[in-house]
């Protein structure tokens, strides 16, 4: 093909691409023309309310839709988040089979101190880091809450005379106040820049925005009332475009508002749960120890065995009841401020006046005819945790209620709670139904006519000054504008007034929450003493005695085990003047009646009872011991994570161990078979206790010893239940491994493993219930002579019960002959 032919295509080509584009600017252009004449047409004007309105909520959709795809992107792009989208490469996939709270899994970095969970989420792990407790917070929330209680005493004490009310104290009164605003600055929102502040701003700008644009809508429900009553067709029409442009700003603000709800309860869920357990699971033992808190106030008394229901249950409860109550009581209170300033030009003042006057006296009226709502939830709170955990006792224990047959027992004794958390139920529904009586009457009859009086004010006054007929169409659409307005004024008084039952269920869960927060920070105060008063300023001055820790072995030295109770120090003591010293490498073993004591001498070692009277304990650091207990722990997972705990996996594979360190500490106990029976890092054996006969347990736990090879070994009758023989093999393992132990055990066959002994004789009488002595020959040498009478006697016995037999046989024999 030429060049001048090339250039007659190109010239051809061109034409047909101008007028193509020329058709099409043509047809844009009058269909611009067309839909503008159609909106000339309807008077519709892009500056009016619905039309921007709608452009702007498209508008912010449209950005947040692509900016939340911008950041998945962003995040799937960049290496450093990757791994939030990554399979965990160090757990097991079996875990992934499980579902539900148990997936979760957190350890503690040893580099960074950083606490991180492994969540998972769509079949993958996230990561997710917590940052670490921040210590000195507690020191400081806990002056905060001493505070609180030692004015509440004080109070207390003040107000004991007096003749007044409980509900005319002051103290009382502004107590809802104080308790919420404490646990809103502390924990809830503790900064003002908070994550938190921004959400309850944008939910207040919505909660304004809604009541903005109801106030549009019920305008333009008034002109669509006043178009058909003059049948203006055109207007009619575009009013009810402005209806369905005005939909979509409506719905995308309610939706928010709701999000925004549902959002900050969980907010404040995750604060105040992370905040209770960073107090309750800490290396103070708050959660064994919150038993024995003995508040001196009896409003604050917790019972640590429904612990569960206030972390649970209580903190959800008070979240969603805390966040409802914005929308609860925000939303009406902006709607009546709103609301009553546009009615006000329409009904005018007096109007105005005796709507709130209405109002006020009502809302005065139920508030004093309302029965005690928060004692009622709070009572309803109790039982019902009394209730679920009886029940949770049941299945816990169903293995020996069914072999004592004890059912009819524990059905009695559920039967019995039941009825009482159904009697208060009963109570609570009567109490409701007399009050919603007079709530309905007053606030869905009394409210809307009294609405439908000063709706129609305007309209009676102009009817007096002009003649009927020249009400104008004007005049409807005031009257269905402020009959609107005036109703939905109505219904937000009345969900004011509905919500003095809220605001009563929250004064009884903040009550509850306040209650678990005061007892966490007595018993996590390093001043805790035991059956004390700490935290409600009378803190009692007890001789304490003196922990000395790394110490290479085990001393004590005047040493009393008293339990811890209300008596403190002066309570009876278990065991008196205890005096005993091994070294390293020096084994312990502890001899003692039932119920003597030799328990509780191991929870004065690991400081779960207190140290009275100066005792001086000195022993290595908590780190290098290991405490075996006579009731052995196991944990949901697998039979790897029995011998591990209370390591997980990763740390264990951060130390450099593997699998066949594990299988040969099962091999070395005797349990290798397991391993076949249930694999060894299979997930989802929940009840290891039924799983394993009584002593395959006591061998794991042996494994558990050897796995973390700690200096210090204490072990509670660990052998009860393993043969005779396979107790000398597992001795014979720890003592060639070299560990230091303490062994709390009346068989005399583990004697000789052992250098000492503590005999622990009440009825002596010298000053001391202990009787330390070296184990040496002569220690042994009874054994064995004792033994050898045992031998004779047993011969002897043997020898008498031969010659019966031989008699009985010759007195046959002669009966024959006769
Ligand atoms: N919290 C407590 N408050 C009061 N007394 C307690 C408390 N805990 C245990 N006791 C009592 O202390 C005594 C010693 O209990 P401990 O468990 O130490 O006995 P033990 O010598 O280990 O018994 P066993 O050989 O039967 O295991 C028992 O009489 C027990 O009732």
């Amino acid at each position: 093909m030429s060049s001048a032919d090339l250039l007659l295509l190109l010239r051809a080509r061109l034409r047909q691409i101008n007028h193509f584009l020329l058709h099409e600017l043509k047809t844009e252009e009058r269909i611009r023309r067309r839909y503008a004449t159609v909106l000339r047409y309807l008077n519709i004007s892009p500056h009016a309310k619905p039309v921007w309105l709608f452009i702007l909520t498209m508008l912010v959709i449209v950005g947040s839709v692509s900016s939340y795809h911008f950041v998945r992107l962003f995040s799937l792009l960049k290496p450093k988040y990757k791994h939030y989208f990554q399979k965990h490469p160090n757990l097991s996939n079996s875990f992934l089979n499980i579902k539900g709270a148990l997936d979760i899994r957190s350890f503690t970095s040893s580099n960074t101190g950083t606490r991180v969970i492994h969540v998972p989420y769509k079949n993958k792990f996230i990561d997710v880091k917590l940052k670490t407790p921040n210590a000195d917070k507690y020191e400081r929330d806990k002056l905060i809450f001493k505070k609180f209680m030692r004015e509440h005493e004080f109070n207390m004490s003040k107000s004991s005379t007096p003749t007044l009310p409980h509900r005319y104290q002051p103290a009382m009164r502004f107590q809802f106040f104080e308790k919420i605003s404490i646990i809103w600055n502390l924990i809830l929102i503790p900064k003002v820049f908070d994550k938190n502040s921004y959400l309850l701003a944008s939910h207040i700008a919505f909660l304004i925005a809604r009541t903005w644009l109801t106030l549009l809508v019920t305008k333009l429900d008034g002109q669509i009332t006043k178009d058909l009553m003059s049948f203006n067709i055109k207007y009619f029409m575009r009013d009810m475009i402005y209806w369905f442009l005005f939909a979509v700003p409506a719905s995308y603000i309610n939706s928010s508002i709701k999000y925004l709800t549902r959002r900050i309860s969980l907010n404040f869920r995750t604060n105040l749960v992370r905040y209770c357990h960073d107090l309750y699971m800490d290396s103070k033992l708050v959660y064994y120890k919150l038993q024995y808190n003995n508040n001196s106030i009896e409003e604050y008394k917790l019972n640590h065995q429904t612990f569960n229901q206030y972390v649970t249950e209580d903190i959800k409860r008070f979240c969603d009841s805390l966040t409802n109550l914005f929308t609860n009581v925000g939303k009406p209170t902006v709607d009546l401020i709103f609301f009553a300033i546009y009615l006000r030009d329409n009904i005018g003042n007096l109007g105005i006046f005796g709507i709130l006057l209405n109002y006020f006296v009502t809302g005065l009226i139920l508030k004093n005819y309302s029965p005690d709502f928060s004692k009622i939830w709070k009572v309803r709170s109790f039982f019902e945790s009394i209730y679920y955990n009886y029940n949770l006792n049941l299945i816990n224990n169903c293995e020996e209620i069914s072999f004592y047959k004890g059912i009819g027992f524990e059905r009695l004794k559920v039967e019995e709670i039941f009825n009482k958390l159904i009697s208060h139920l009963n109570f609570e529904i009567n109490q409701r139904f007399r009050f919603q009586l007079l709530e309905d009457y007053i606030l869905k009859s009394i409210w809307p006519a009294f609405g439908y009086f000063f709706a129609s004010l305007p309209i009676l006054f102009d009817s007096l000054s002009s003649p009927v007929e020249s009400l104008a169409s004007s005049n409807i659409k005031s009257f269905t504008v402020n009959k609107r307005l005036i109703l939905s004024m109505a219904d937000a008084g009345s969900r004011l007034m509905y919500s003095i039952k809220d605001i009563s269920r929250l004064n009884g869960l903040t009550d509850r929450i306040f209650t678990l927060l005061v007892n966490l920070h007595q018993v996590h105060d390093s001043n805790f003493k035991y059956g004390g008063m700490i935290g409600s300023g009378s803190a009692n001055s007890f001789e304490n005695g003196t922990i000395q820790k790394n110490f290479p072995g085990l001393r004590f030295e005047h040493i009393d085990i008293i339990p811890p109770s209300i008596k403190g120090p002066f309570a009876k003591p278990i065991l008196k003047n205890l005096n005993f010293k091994i070294l390293q490498g020096e084994n312990l073993i502890i001899h003692g009646k039932n119920g003597c004591g030799k328990t509780s001498i191991i929870r004065i070692i690991c400081e779960l009872w207190p140290l009275f009277n100066n005792g001086l304990l000195s022993k290595p650091a908590n780190s290098d011991i290991l405490y075996v207990s006579q009731k052995q722990y196991f944990v949901n997972g697998s039979l790897r994570d029995q011998v591990i705990y209370p390591l997980n996996w990763k740390m264990c594979i951060e130390k450099g161990d593997d699998d066949s360190k594990i299988k040969s500490i099962l091999k070395d106990v005797g349990l290798d078979y397991l391993v076949d029976r249930f694999g060894l890092d299979v997930d989802g054996k929940t009840d290891w206790d039924s799983l394993l006969s009584g002593g395959e347990r006591q061998k794991l736990i042996f494994a558990r010893v050897l796995y973390h090879n700690k200096k210090l070994v204490v072990l509670d009758e660990p052998t009860s239940a393993i043969s005779y023989d396979y107790e000398d093999i597992l001795f014979d393992l720890l003592k060639t491994r070299g560990f230091t132990l303490i062994t709390i055990s009346n068989r005399e066959s583990l004697i000789k493993y052992h250098d000492y002994i503590l005999e622990l004789e009440k009825d002596d009488v010298e000053d001391s219930d202990g009787i330390f002595s070296k184990i040496d020959e002569d220690y042994l040498s009874k054994f064995e002579t004792l033994d050898g009478e045992i031998e004779y006697l047993q011969n002897e016995i043997s020898k008498i019960n031969e010659m019966k037999k031989r008699k009985l046989e010759l007195v046959d024999l002669l009966e024959g002959y006769e």
